[in-house]
């Protein structure tokens, strides 16, 4: 291949606008991030329509990815005697969940609901195909898990996506790395990245359920914001107003 065939002219003289969306499209994608929650509880039972479940999947295929390499699967599971399988390895990786606390932690881990398996009407299981891409790509030469964090970035889109078609989303990982191969058939090279539990919900927690439930606390965002020595990127934030978000409870 000479010089010449490395680009194709046309798709790199397309270009779209990239200034910033009007004030209302805006802040429809603000408030779709500010008020995404993990949903655990309250899926209601109407199944997710086919057109809206491909628009989501859509959002999660337009996700960025290392070399472009694409290494997301989206797994459907629709029948409920494969979510019992897994509802019953989950049942059991939280029991050993719960021993790995101590005293009154334990107790109140047990107090969680952290999973809406067999709740909601459809569960999407992401899996990275660590194969996908060949040997070396680009992006990925000295770091292995990128792809992974490709993978990732789909499960947000898909997240988002769905907040904004009233479709809530709980995602659930306790389980060990290898526990849904069997129930699933995957091969060995596809890694499960992330196990969504899927439906509509007609209302949704303000806040992090975990912070309602006292788990955990959000961390201000000026906690986690540094400069190049390791130190706080204080002068960026008025600690009261913190997150600059719009406030949500509608
Ligand atoms: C990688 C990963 C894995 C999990 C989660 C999230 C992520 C990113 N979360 C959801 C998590 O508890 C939740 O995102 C935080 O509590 C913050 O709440 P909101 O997502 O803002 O509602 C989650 N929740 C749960 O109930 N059971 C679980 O097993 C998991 N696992």
């Amino acid at each position: 291949m000479t010089a010449a065939d490395d680009i194709d002219d046309e798709a790199d003289r397309e270009r779209s606008p990239a200034g910033p969306f009007d004030a209302a499209s805006r802040d429809a994608v603000y408030r779709a991030i500010a008020s995404r929650r993990d949903v655990r509880n309250e899926f209601l039972p109407d199944p997710v329509p086919d057109d809206l479940l491909r628009r989501l999947l859509a959002a999660a295929h337009c996700a960025p990815s290392v070399g472009l390499s694409q290494p997301w699967s989206f797994i459907l599971l629709r029948d409920v005697q494969t979510r019992r399988a897994v509802a019953d390895i989950v049942a059991r990786r939280n029991e050993e969940a719960a021993a790995m606390f101590e005293g009154a932690r334990a107790e109140h881990y047990r107090r969680l609901k952290l999973e809406g398996i067999l709740t909601s009407p459809l569960n999407v299981c992401v899996v990275a195909d660590r194969a996908r891409g060949g040997l070396v790509v680009l992006g990925r030469t000295h770091q292995s898990d990128v792809d992974l964090y490709s993978a990732v970035c789909a499960v947000q889109n898909f997240w988002l996506a769905a907040r904004a078609e009233g479709v809530g989303v709980g995602w659930v990982s306790i389980f060990a790395p290898d526990d849904l191969h069997e129930v699933l058939g995957l091969p060995d090279h596809v890694a499960v990245v992330a196990y969504l539990c899927v439906g509509f919900v007609d209302r949704l927690h303000v806040r992090p359920e975990l912070e309602a439930r006292r788990w955990a606390e959000r961390t201000p965002l000026a906690d986690v914001t540094f400069d190049e020595r390791w130190g706080r990127a204080s002068d960026l934030f008025d600690r009261e107003a913190d997150a600059p978000l719009p406030t949500l409870s509608d």
